[in-house]
């Protein structure tokens, strides 16, 4: 489930009316996502997303969130606008939330994409990358390197219940893999961060959105492809690599940013620091989310157990 913030229908006409979209004709809860609230929301002129931003999402960050949407879509990339109402306003309060409506895009997410999806989606993200090149504003990545001992050390022991030994293997991972991130060697720019099949909207095989940038930030370009890869290219239970999807994606990504040799031998690495972020803040969740919550908890080994492809140098102390 993703309603964690109820809106009446009359509450909602009322924020509607605000808007030059017409009248509200239907609103339903979307399951999909854990981060926020998402209606999908239908009106005499259209279809919208409302999305009321949760604990995860700091209101202070949306307005960078939304120049960095209206950047790409000004550029002609498939993402998805925030609308703006007849006072030129996008951000809101609703039900003592942030939120923002937004553009509607066509296709769904797939859940076992095909070699020509992967591929479609990493020339997607070069042609994102591209676009950012220009872009001016900067934030600082919340789930970033150096968050990740700190974060390590919250989880704590707790991490032991999920996994016996699970502090010791990931405290070794995240000393290994901090001690050998390149964050000098390569460029920083504006990255997506959280680039899953399920925020890659597709038509057959042709991108037909990108969406939820709410981990956008400045950091390693490269980092950005190696966050997808390791969400690409993997079973759902992180054993089993597909290195048919994994090179696909990496060959539309290159179409327009081919891996320098520096890139390459440093991919690894930040594969790997992927593996490490998404295991930690899932294991967060996983350690902080009650057992019988609506949301669905994300499996954190299943990102522990990637690394094993990316560093196994790292995989005799993990699972
Ligand atoms: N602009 C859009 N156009 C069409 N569908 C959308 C749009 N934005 C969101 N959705 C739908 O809503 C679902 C949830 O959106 P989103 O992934 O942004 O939520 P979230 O709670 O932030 O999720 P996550 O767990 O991925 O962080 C998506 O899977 C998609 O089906
Ligand atoms: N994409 C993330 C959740 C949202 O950040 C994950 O699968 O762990």
């Amino acid at each position: 489930m993703a309603v964690y913030t109820p809106v009446s229908a009359e509450v909602l006409a009322e924020f509607l009316a605000r808007y030059d979209v017409g009248e509200l004709v239907s609103a339903k809860g979307i399951a999909e996502g854990v981060e926020n609230t998402n209606y999908l929301v239908d009106t005499t002129t259209g279809r919208f997303i409302l999305t009321l931003y949760e604990k995860r999402v700091d209101g202070g960050d949306l307005p960078y969130f939304m120049a960095l949407l209206d950047h790409l879509a000004a550029r002609g990339n498939p993402v998805p606008p925030a609308i703006k109402d007849r006072s030129g306003t996008a951000i809101q309060t609703l039900e003592g939330r942030p939120a923002c409506l937004i553009k509607f895009l066509s296709g769904v997410s797939v859940s076992h994409p095909t070699s020509a999806q992967a591929r479609a989606a990493g020339v997607a993200m070069a042609d994102m990358h591209a676009a950012l090149a220009d872009f001016p504003e900067t934030r600082a990545n919340s789930m970033g390197v150096e968050t990740w001992s700190p974060l390590f050390e919250r989880c704590g022991r707790s991490l032991d219940t999920i996994a016996p030994g699970l502090y010791d293997d990931l405290g070794f991972a995240i000393d290994r893999v901090v001690g050998a991130w390149p964050q000098a060697m390569l460029d920083t720019v504006t990255i997506h961060a959280d680039l899953f099949p399920d925020n890659v909207l597709m038509r057959g095989d042709a991108v037909s959105g990108l969406i939820d940038f709410y981990f956008a930030c400045t950091d390693l370009r490269v980092y950005d492809l190696a966050i997808m890869h390791s969400a690409w290219a993997f079973d759902a239970t992180g054993a089993h690599y597909d290195a048919a999807i994994g090179d696909a994606l990496t060959a539309g990504y290159e179409q327009r940013f081919p891996l320098s040799s520096v890139e390459q031998a440093a991919f690894p690495t930040l594969a790997s620091g992927a593996c490490v972020r998404f295991a930690l803040s899932r294991a967060w969740d996983w350690l902080n989310t009650p057992a019988d919550a609506l949301v669905t908890r994300k499996d954190p080994l299943a990102y522990v157990r990637r690394l094993s492809h990316y560093a196994p140098e790292l995989a005799k102390r993990t699972r």
